[in-house]
């Protein structure tokens, strides 16, 4: 078992326990289960999907890098196809404050680049901020995705979030989450470089149409990929970077071992993430960027 999920893992119920076990002890559990997964530790639990999602918070917070707060929020993302995504915050020193991931982002995100088409639910062991209630509400699911929050009943996005401003009031119909595929083509052939441009094509910048995409490499030779997330409100998007680096954490790598990155955006952007990208992996010890140019 990765040595970060062992505290909390040792304070779920011991039926839990049993039934996580054989998911958790692989080193590079996913943090996520499949449809079939949920179904089979409600099974042997008792437990419902939603009080599940509520057993898994601790292990999803486990997940969380916090060196400024050292406070550990963690979420699990419910997806229409049933699997579940944990997320977790992650805080960088050294980089600015605007380079945070929040966990509602990272679960939101990490079911995203796992190829879910929509969200159905969101469980949060805190309750959301503003800036997450607006990031989530670029999304496909619109202000019907459920809440479900410790000692509340659940609500919708659209409860939380009453008299929203969203992608509609600026004429946009494309939504976080909704599948495309922006058709740009590169002669590099790198594994590094074209995951980078896969991931600039299905990135989501409706407002800009700064379209990017940037691929990880960690000294073990994993690649990770995060698309830029663009939101309505332009403040609370998310960097192609923070994507990657969400993946990358989530799949129990740590983010010190990134060794190289490929970041891919268009010749002269109305929205560049080239420095700011440069800056926060140098923060994190990486300073072998390529960034390339369609
Ligand atoms: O909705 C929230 C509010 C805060 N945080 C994180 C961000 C930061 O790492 C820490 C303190 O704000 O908690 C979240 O993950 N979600
Ligand atoms: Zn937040």
């Amino acid at each position: 078992m990765h040595s970060r999920f062992i505290e909390a893992f040792a304070l779920l119920p011991a039926a839990l326990q049993t039934a996580l076990e054989p998911l958790l002890s692989h080193d590079d559990f996913p943090a996520m289960l499949t449809a079939a997964q949920v179904a089979d530790v409600c099974a042997q639990t008792g437990l419902d999907d939603d009080a599940l999602a509520f057993a898994l918070l601790p292990l999803a917070a486990a997940c969380s890098i916090t060196p400024i707060s050292h406070f550990h929020v963690g979420a699990v993302a419910r997806g229409v196809s049933g699997d579940v995504y944990f997320g977790a915050n992650m805080e960088f020193s050294g980089a600015s404050m605007q380079q945070t991931v929040h966990a509602e982002q990272s679960a939101v995100t990490h079911a995203w680049l796992r190829g879910e088409a929509k969200l159905a639910s969101i469980t949060v062991n805190y309750t959301p901020c503003g800036h997450c209630r607006q990031f989530m509400n670029e999304l496909n699911s619109g202000t019907a995705l459920n809440i479900h929050l410790p000692g509340r009943d659940v609500a919708t996005l659209g409860d939380y979030l009453p008299y929203s401003f969203g992608p509609r009031d600026l004429d946009i119909a494309t939504l976080l989450m909704d599948k495309f595929d922006h058709g740009y083509t590169l002669d590099e052939t790198d594994a590094l470089s074209k995951q980078a441009l896969q991931a600039c094509n299905q990135s989501h910048a409706p407002y800009s149409q700064s379209h990017s995409g940037i691929a990880l490499e960690t000294h073990s030779g994993k690649i990770f990929a995060g698309r830029y997330a663009e939101n309505a409100a332009f403040n609370p998007s998310l960097p192609p970077l923070q994507g990657a680096l969400i993946l990358l954490n989530l799949a129990g790598e740590d983010y010190l071992n990134v060794r190289r990155a490929v970041l891919i955006e268009r010749s002269q952007p109305l929205v560049s993430q080239r420095d700011a990208t440069r800056s926060t992996l140098a923060a994190i010890g990486c300073t072998e960027l390529t960034a390339l140019t369609l």
